[in-house]
């Protein structure tokens, strides 16, 4: 059994009467992309901020790779090595796509990024950024702006500015939404070939693509994990059915 590289153990966390997280448990082990499913106001995005440090638990623990983070802020976190999509909203529009990486490189390196200095000469930014468009197939995209990509390379963007960063364990939260069925597929092949490298927490509402990445599924109603297992198990579920799936 692989081990656990990001462990959520008993995350609880109230906004005044809603319990919006309610004793989270669950582990994502290396090599596996784990999806997170479940209706709209399930609690998934609440579950996410305080895996990355924006919002605080009232109660329970986060760890990477075995040491608690619980307490540490977003900007610590991502230099542990958590790794998260980026909005696109986030992306800079006028600037180069490599560019865009490399501003994110140097946020959590610390490294000072000049706009004014050539690219050529930040080697240190560039080396990794290229690498991580090249994962993400979009080295041939390095030099256009971010404005002229298209809605699939902008979210395959977003992935590769996450993964300049050499995170342990990546958070990707909807990186299908708004993407048609073509697209859809062509991330979903481009993960499939990440996961070996870095493990994913996906969440996500395409469920043609969850099923196909999917190792473990876990299944949050109303701030509770009502299941867990593989494919099979989660599509045979009747409970998972009747809160989610439909027939
Ligand atoms: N800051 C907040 N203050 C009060 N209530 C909140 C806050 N954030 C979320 N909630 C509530 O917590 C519940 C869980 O919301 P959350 O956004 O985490 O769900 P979700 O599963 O991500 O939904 P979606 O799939 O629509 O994004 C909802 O009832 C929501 O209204």
């Amino acid at each position: 059994m692989s081990e656990a590289v990001l462990a959520l153990e008993g995350l609880h966390k109230r906004f005044g009467a809603l319990t919006a997280t309610d004793d989270v448990s669950l582990t994502l082990r290396r090599g596996e992309i784990h999806a997170l499913i479940g209706p709209n106001g399930a609690g998934k995005s609440t579950l996410i901020a305080q895996i990355t440090g924006n919002l605080r638990p009232d109660a329970g623990r986060v760890l990477l790779d075995g040491e608690e983070i619980t307490e540490l802020s977003v900007a610590a976190r991502a230099r542990r090595g958590l790794g998260r999509s980026f909005q696109v909203s986030s992306l800079a529009e006028p600037l180069t796509v490599i560019r865009n990486v490399m501003i994110g490189v140097q946020a959590v390196s610390g490294h000072s990024f000049r706009f004014w200095t050539p690219v050529h000469r930040d080697r240190r930014l560039l080396e990794p950024a290229m690498a991580a468009l090249a994962r993400m197939g979009l080295e041939h995209r390095a030099w256009t702006p971010v404005a002229a990509l298209s809605h699939g390379e902008r979210r395959a963007l977003e992935v590769a500015c996450a993964l300049a960063l050499e995170p342990r364990a990546l958070l990707l939260d909807e990186p299908m939404a708004g993407l048609g069925p073509e697209g859809s597929a062509r991330l979903t092949e481009l993960l499939e070939s990440l996961k070996q490298e870095v493990p994913i927490l996906l969440i996500e509402h395409d469920m043609q693509a969850v099923f196909r990445l999917a190792e473990r599924l876990s299944v949050l109603v109303a701030g509770r994990v009502i299941a867990h297992g593989d494919v099979d198990t989660i599509r045979r579920d009747p409970r998972v059915r009747d809160a989610y799936l439909g027939e």
